[in-house]
C-alpha cells in the first residue's frame, strides 16, 4: 500500500532545502525545516517569502497562496520536532559523514513507517541507506536548483528501498508538479554524471589558459545556448558541492578523466565557494559579478 505523505520534514535549509520547503508548501505540504542554527532556519525562511513575494509580482502565485504557504512552513530548531513527520529529506551539505552522523540522530526520533530521503548530488543511495535503521524506506529523492524553477527531480532507489516507498515517492513528486527521471544508483546518478565532468572540463580550460572567465563562459551561453555559462553554473550550484561530486565521480569510477580540476580544489581551499561565499569564477560583492580570472 502506498503512504500517505502529509508531513515533510527538510534538514539543511541553505539554497536546495529552502527551495524544497518552497514547493512543498506550495504544493499544500505541511513542512518542518531544520538546521544547524536557528538563524539558519531564519534565513531560509526569509529567502522563501522574497522568492515567493516575486512570484506574486509575477503573478505566478496569488498573495492568498503565498499566506497560505508561509503559515504551512515551521521551524524544527531540534531533531525531535521532525518526529511526526511521514517523509524527511535531508538536504545538508554534501558530505557523506554529515549525512551518515545526521541519519544517525534523525532515525531514532522517526515514525517507523517514515520514509526518509536524501537530496544527494552524488552519494551512493544504497550505502547511506544502509546507515538507518530503514533501508527499505530509504531513497534518492533529487531535485535540481534553482528548486521553484526546475521541472525535473530524479528518484533513485538504493538495492533495498521496496515498491511501497518507490511509488509513495512518485505519488509525492507529481504532486510538486515536477518531471520523474528514474536513476540507477552509480556515482553522481544521470544528470551529475553528465553536467558535472562538463563544468570540471570548463574549469580545466580556465586552468590551462585556453579562454578566461568571460570567454568560457560566453562560449557555452553563445556557442552552445546553455543559459548559463559552465563557470557561473558552477559557481551558482557551490563550488564545494562541484568539488563532492567530482570527488565521488573519480573515486566510485576509479577512471582518471573524473580528477577534479586543480584549480577547483585551489578555490574550495580559498573559501571562494561561488555565489554563497560572495566569490568564486565571479567576485559578487559588487553591483554586478566580476570575473576573478
Ligand atoms: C548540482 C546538482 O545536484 C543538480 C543541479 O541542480 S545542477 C544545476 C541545474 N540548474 C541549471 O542548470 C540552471 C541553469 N540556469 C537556468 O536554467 C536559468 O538561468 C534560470 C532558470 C536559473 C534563470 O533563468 P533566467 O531567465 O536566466 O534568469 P532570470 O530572468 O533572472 O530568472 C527567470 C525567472 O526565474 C526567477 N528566479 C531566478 N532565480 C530564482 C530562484 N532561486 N528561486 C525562485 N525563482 C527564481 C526569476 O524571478 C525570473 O522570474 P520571471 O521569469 O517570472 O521573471
Ligand atoms: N547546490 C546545488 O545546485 C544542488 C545541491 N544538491 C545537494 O543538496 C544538498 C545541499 O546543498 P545546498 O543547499 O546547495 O548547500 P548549502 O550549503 O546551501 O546548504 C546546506 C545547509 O545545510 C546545513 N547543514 C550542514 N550540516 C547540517 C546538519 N548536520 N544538520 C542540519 N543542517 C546542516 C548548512 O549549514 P552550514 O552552512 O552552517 O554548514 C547549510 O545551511 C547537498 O547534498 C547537495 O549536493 C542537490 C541538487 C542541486
Amino acid at each position: 500500500m502506498t503512504a500517505t505523505i502529509k508531513t515533510v520534514g527538510i534538514i539543511g535549509a541553505g539554497q536546495m532545502g529552502n527551495g524544497i520547503a518552497h514547493v512543498c508548501a506550495l504544493a499544500g505540504f505541511d513542512v518542518k525545516l531544520n538546521d544547524i542554527s536557528p538563524d539558519r532556519i531564519k534565513a531560509g525562511m526569509a529567502t522563501i517569502n522574497g522568492n515567493m513575494a516575486r512570484q506574486v509580482s509575477k503573478k505566478t502565485i496569488s498573495e492568498d497562496e503565498r499566506k497560505a504557504a508561509l503559515a504551512r512552513i515551521g521551524p524544527a530548531e531540534k531533531i525531535e520536532d521532525l518526529g511526526a513527520c511521514d517523509l524527511v529529506i535531508e538536504s545538508a551539505v554534501e558530505k557523506e559523514e554529515a549525512k551518515r552522523k545526521i541519519f544517525a540522530d534523525l532515525c531514532p526520533v522517526l515514525k517507523p513507517e517514515a520514509i526518509v530521503a536524501s537530496n544527494t548530488s552524488s552519494i551512493s543511495i544504497t550505502r547511506l541507506a544502509s546507515s538507518t535503521d530503514r533501508p527499505e524506506r530509504f531513497i534518492g529523492i533529487h531535485f535540481m536548483n534553482p528548486v521553484p524553477l526546475m521541472e525535473l527531480v530524479e528518484l533513485i532507489r538504493g538495492i533495498a528501498t521496496d515498491d511501497a516507498t518507490f511509488d509513495a515517492s512518485k505519488v509525492f513528486v507529481t504532486k510538486l508538479h515536477k518531471t520523474i527521471a528514474v536513476s540507477e544508483d552509480f556515482p553522481a546518478f544521470i544528470v551529475n554524471r553528465i553536467l558535472l565532468p562538463m563544468i570540471n572540463e570548463a574549469i580545466y580550460t580556465l586552468y590551462e589558459g585556453v579562454g578566461n572567465v568571460e570567454a568560457i563562459d560566453t562560449a557555452m551561453r553563445l556557442g552552445a545556448h546553455h543559459p548559463m555559462g559552465p563557470l557561473e553554473l558552477a559557481d551558482f550550484i557551490g563550488l564545494d558541492t562541484c568539488l563532492s561530486v567530482m570527488q565521488v565521480l573519480h573515486e566510485g569510477l576509479a577512471d582518471s578523466k573524473y580528477r577534479p580540476c586543480p584549480l577547483l580544489v585551489k578555490y574550495v581551499e580559498a573559501g571562494w565557494l561561488g555565489r554563497k561565499t560572495q566569490r568564486g569564477f565571479y567576485d559578487y560583492r559588487g553591483d554586478k559579478p566580476v570575473p576573478t580570472r
